[in-house]
């Protein structure tokens, strides 16, 4: 077996709770997304991830209340957008800063990732969320601040994380051989595409999932359980 040298890890349902990103951060955007659009939609950047979002639905002159409905409604439905992550993770900053909630992470997983790094292990996020949301959910973790763990972060503007062009192209932008990384989520199908790309994976379950009799990936319970 080839050694380990890299770890991508997913974050919602394998670092952290499912329960944390759906019943607090969702609804912290959810309620604050349309006074968000209207204080910020001139910005460049919000204006930039508008456009975006309603080229996504196939529209291209949307009015902006058309636009924040629409916004609202892929919150609903978990639309993994990468224009509503980008819009997200800004509103989201607030919540952090202001100190509303801390993200929550399992609790071995910060002892965890300080053993993999001083191991020499180079440890890297893979996330629907947007690549500055990813850095204030570790920023302000409920472990404290996790971000010197992390050597690099990568979000769905590599690419959808169900295709294996994107870790193809994540072993690309790490310099790493496919086979050197582990990449761990608690999807199958991310698992399915990285494991057709030649990376390593582990598939996480936290309780009270169950634990099939012959899983598709080798299955761990928590960040204790991987042995590398
Ligand atoms: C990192 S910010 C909140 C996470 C999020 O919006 C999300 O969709 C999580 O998806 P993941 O790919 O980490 O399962
Ligand atoms: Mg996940």
């Amino acid at each position: 077996m080839t050694v380990i040298r890299t770890i991508v890890t997913d974050i919602e349902g394998t670092t952290s709770s499912i329960s944390f990103v759906k019943d607090v951060l969702f609804p912290y955007a959810y309620k604050r997304l349309p006074a968000f659009i209207e204080t910020h939609g001139d910005k460049p950047e919000v204006q930039h991830w508008l456009h975006e979002a309603a080229k996504e639905e196939g529209i291209v002159e949307a009015p902006r209340q058309e636009v924040i409905e629409l916004l609202l409604h892929w919150i609903r439905e978990d639309r993994k957008s990468t224009a509503l992550k980008a819009l997200q993770g800004m509103i989201w900053q607030e919540g952090y800063e202001g100190g509303d909630y801390q993200a929550h992470v399992y609790p071995e997983v910060s002892a965890a990732l300080h053993a993999w790094r001083a191991d020499g292990l180079h440890l890297y996020v893979y996330s629907s969320g947007s690549v500055p949301a990813q850095k204030l959910f570790f920023r302000y973790s409920d472990a404290g601040d996790l971000t010197p763990m992390f050597s690099g972060y990568f979000d769905t503007e590599t690419g959808p994380k169900r295709e294996r062009r994107s870790y193809e192209l994540i072993a690309e932008a790490i310099g790493e051989q496919p086979a050197h990384i582990l990449f761990l989520s608690d999807i199958v199908e991310e698992l399915d595409a990285a494991r057709d790309a030649g990376l390593r994976t582990g598939w996480l379950l936290r309780e009270p999932l169950e634990m099939p009799d012959a899983p598709r990936h080798p299955a761990y319970r928590s960040f204790d359980d991987i042995v590398l």
